[in-house]
């Protein structure tokens, strides 16, 4: 059981504000997630005090980081069960925020979820990011490409960065063992520009790392190739 005190104080410590609506809206969300994580597998994490720190803080960490202005495009590639885009979403409603996914179950599931919180501002795509990444009305459309847990540096920076509008920035939500110099390469042959890595510290869980990559030119067409030859052969 998490109280509004408890969570306020675990956003203080990372100067972040909670308010109580905020807070009822993420006690839904994660009532949700436990519920239909009992049939399918959305996430090995659903211990409340858990789930608040390594789901909601460390997602709602990214927009302290990258500032974004008011009424901004996002996309999050392999959202799964909505992290970070629906905490995105739900702390900033200006935003208009896309969920893109290669799994239909979990796109339901967010369908279904983003209603509940009363989110309008969320759209659920079921593409792979190759694909999806190729349709006219996503391809560089976004001034921010975000993404947590989905692959390694080279091949994430294929699958984010042809999303992105040029000004725009993808920034990779990470663990501490990568950097943003093994994604050089593809950035460049992508039209990205490495901005850098910040490294902040989750209360008990540690490390995470934010790397940012600006948009400074046109993808060219042949990005992204097919999903094999992404995954045999990494920009890198
Ligand atoms: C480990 S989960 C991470 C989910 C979420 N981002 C998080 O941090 O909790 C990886 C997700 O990426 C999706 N995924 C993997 N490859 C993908 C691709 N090429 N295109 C779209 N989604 C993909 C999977 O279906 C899965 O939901």
């Amino acid at each position: 059981m998490m109280t509004y005190e408890a969570a306020k104080q675990l956003f203080d410590g990372a100067g972040l504000p909670l308010t109580e609506s905020h807070f009822a809206q993420f006690q839904c969300y994660l009532a949700e997630l436990t519920e239909t994580n009992r049939h399918m597998n959305l996430t090995a994490i659903t211990e409340p005090a858990e789930a608040w720190e390594k789901h909601f803080l460390d997602c709602a960490i990214l927009l302290q980081k990258v500032q974004l202005p008011l009424g901004a495009t996002c996309i999050d590639v392999g959202t799964g069960a909505g992290f970070p885009g629906m905490v995105l979403a739900l702390l900033r409603p200006d935003l208009q925020v896309t969920l893109l996914d290669s799994l239909q179950k979990r796109i339901g599931f967010l369908e279904q979820t983003a209603a509940k919180l009363g989110l309008a501002n969320v759209r659920c795509i079921h593409a792979r990011a190759e694909d999806g990444a190729k349709l006219p009305e996503l391809r560089e459309q976004f001034d921010m490409a975000t993404a947590r847990a989905v692959a390694a540096m080279p091949v994430l920076t294929e699958y984010c960065l042809p999303f992105v509008k040029q000004g725009g920035v993808f920034a990779a939500m990470k663990g501490p063992s990568e950097t943003a110099e093994q994604a050089e390469t593809a950035a460049k042959l992508l039209g990205g520009e490495i901005v850098g890595e910040e490294s902040y510290t989750l209360p008990t869980a540690g490390e995470r790392k934010l790397i940012r990559i600006r948009k400074t030119a046109p993808t060219p067409q042949k990005y992204p190739r097919r999903s094999d030859k992404i995954k045999k052969q990494p920009l890198g």
